[in-house]
């Protein structure tokens, strides 16, 4: 079943050798034989494998069938703590402080438990990991979490990439045993405040475009929409929505669709500068979306009463 064939190589190849090399790098095109013998390529979005997308990790409890499925790791970033960081704290098994994130973790958790003595609520929440440039981390910080054993990874030298991509960069290559495929790294505290850092964790989900990441603030959540999939968004809808929008990142899309928004997308093209998908409206619990380019994904999370 081909539902669009939007992308032929030119049959002057004089072999099917060539005409396989002369295929694009990127999936996912599957290869026809036309009634010539010579070789057509289409992109094959409706047999993609299906990505599903579920934020269990904003509920308190998450149900059953969805426990196995994902590991969580949390990276905390130097930005006032989401509210319900500790929640996802406790759905982490790794969780990693960015440089001055320790001093968020150590200065703002003990104010969500005022009943709690701090320093007892500071030894709870203990980082596995601080890892950046380490130009803001306070030094009774650092001084606290290195005698409570935290492994501090420290990497001054490193001018060129931002304490969110190291930290990703860790989990992904020492979780141990873990399939990426298996793996959603939170970020808490990705959104809000300076905009040239918002940017850059942004850059760091298109950067790492096959790893699940998720920026986190109190009001909004984002991930991206790799084009090599399909995907199913199930909306937790006592948590988030009902505003949203579908963002192409780095390039033009020539065609994207979606159902369950109030205003759908149907083969559309989108484009900064063009028409992007903002100020939309979530209609029920699930969204699909397919897409020619990797799309940003975002929804609003709700005020907790
Ligand atoms: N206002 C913010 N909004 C969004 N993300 C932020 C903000 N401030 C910091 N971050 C994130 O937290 C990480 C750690 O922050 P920190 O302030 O320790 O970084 P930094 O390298 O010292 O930043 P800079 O030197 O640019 O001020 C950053 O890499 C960034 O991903
Ligand atoms: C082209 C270019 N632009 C900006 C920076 C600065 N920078 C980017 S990430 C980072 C580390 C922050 O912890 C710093 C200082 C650079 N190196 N290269």
């Amino acid at each position: 079943m081909w539902r669009r064939a939007d992308l032929i190589i030119p049959f002057y190849k004089t072999s099917i050798e060539d005409n396989v090399k002369a295929l694009p790098k990127e999936p996912p095109f599957s290869i026809v034989s036309c009634p010539c013998s010579r070789l057509l390529v289409n992109r094959t979005l409706s047999t993609m494998d299906l990505m599903h997308h579920s934020s269990t990790f904003l509920l308190p409890t998450m149900p059953e069938d969805q426990r196995p499925s994902l590991t969580y790791a949390l990276v905390v970033l130097n930005q006032s703590l989401p509210r319900f960081t500790p929640l996802i704290w406790k759905h982490a098994q790794f969780r990693l402080c960015a440089d001055g994130g320790a001093n968020r973790v150590y200065d703002e958790i003990p104010l969500l438990f005022p009943q709690e003595d701090a320093s007892g609520v500071r030894r709870r929440y203990k980082p596995d990991i601080i890892e950046g440039d380490m130009d803001s981390i306070r030094k009774e910080v650092l001084d606290f979490y290195t005698r409570l054993g935290t492994k501090i990874v420290d990497k001054t030298h490193d001018q060129d990439t931002t304490d969110l991509h190291k930290c990703v960069t860790c989990v992904r290559d020492f979780a141990p045993g873990l399939d990426e495929c298996n793996l959603c790294i939170l970020v808490a505290g990705a959104l809000g405040g300076r905009f040239d850092h918002e940017m850059g964790n942004l850059n760091v989900i298109c950067h790492f475009s096959s790893l699940r990441i998720i920026l986190l603030s109190d009001d909004n959540l984002i991930h991206l929409l790799p084009r090599t999939h399909r995907h199913e968004i199930h909306i937790q809808t006592s948590v988030q929505g009902p505003h949203c929008g579908l963002i192409p990142i780095g390039m033009p899309s020539r065609s994207s669709t979606t159902t369950g928004l109030q205003w759908d997308l149907d083969n559309t093209e989108m484009k900064f500068g063009g028409l992007v998908n903002t100020s939309n409206i979530v209609e029920g619990d699930n969204v699909t979306v397919e897409s020619d380019c990797d799309l940003l994904w975002t929804i609003s999370l709700k005020k907790l009463s």
